[in-house]
């Protein structure tokens, strides 16, 4: 394993990469998740226009995603009282679902239908979300998400204080012995990849940083640069 530019030290963990798909050119579907090939998921933000103030896309995109990449498929549901759509996700090509803590009543049912259904399960929270929010459910996940934005958009700025916030999730995990992931998402730049992976990230989302105008995959290997 390589030593960190920036710290010296040998990073103790491999930090995975997720491209959001919110930020490719739609109308290349399938030549946009052809650049990313070589990431390990694709990021797929879906927004329902209640939860978050924007509508992105829904099922059948995923499932054209699903038709067109052997990508793992990372679900992202921005959407209100998600238990109502897990089985379609599921069905329509999720390899792993993420739901907000803010977006249902009963977390710990939706967790554990997102692993009956034979997914990987995560929980996700807004920036102006107490972490203490996703504590009850930490033994039972596979990967907590740190919104780095207010969820809504792609292309928005890092919030700093969302470091501390992955230490702290990272210490909470290691207490517990857990292996879930530690997802960041949201204005994840070459500038702070670095800086995530050293507070205990292991995945980390990107969607303006890769999809840019000089296409997919050059954004992508920026990013990896950035964590060598
Ligand atoms: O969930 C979201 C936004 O709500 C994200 O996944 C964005 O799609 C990330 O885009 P960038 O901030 O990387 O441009
Ligand atoms: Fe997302």
């Amino acid at each position: 394993m390589s030593v960190s530019a920036r710290t010296g030290l040998v990073p103790s963990r491999t930090v995975k990469l997720a491209p959001s798909i919110l930020a490719c050119d739609f109308s290349r579907l399938g030549e946009e998740l052809s650049a990313i090939a070589g990431a390990d998921y694709a990021h797929v933000d879906v927004m329902d226009g209640a939860f978050v103030p924007n509508i992105s896309f829904g099922l059948p995109i995923l499932a054209a995603a699903r038709r067109a990449s052997a990508l793992f498929m990372d679900v992202h549901l921005m959407i209100e009282r998600p238990e109502r759509y897990l089985r379609d996700f599921a069905e329509a090509g999720a390899d792993g679902i993420t739901v907000h803590v803010e977006a249902t009543q009963h977390l710990h049912r939706a967790v554990q239908s997102i692993r009956e259904l034979g997914k990987r399960a995560g929980v996700t929270l807004n920036p102006g979300t107490s972490l203490e929010a996703v504590r009850p459910v930490l033994a039972d996940v596979d990967l907590v998400l740190v919104m780095s934005v207010n969820p809504g958009f792609g292309g928005q700025k890092f919030l700093p204080a969302s470091l501390e916030r992955v230490r702290t999730l990272r210490r909470w995990l290691d207490e517990l012995g857990s292996e879930a992931e530690i997802e960041v998402d949201g204005g994840v730049t070459p500038a702070n990849a670095r800086a995530l992976a050293d507070a205990g990230a292991t995945v980390l989302v990107a969607g303006s940083a890769v999809y840019g105008p000089d296409g997919g995959a050059a954004g992508l290997e920026r990013l990896r640069a950035a964590l060598i």
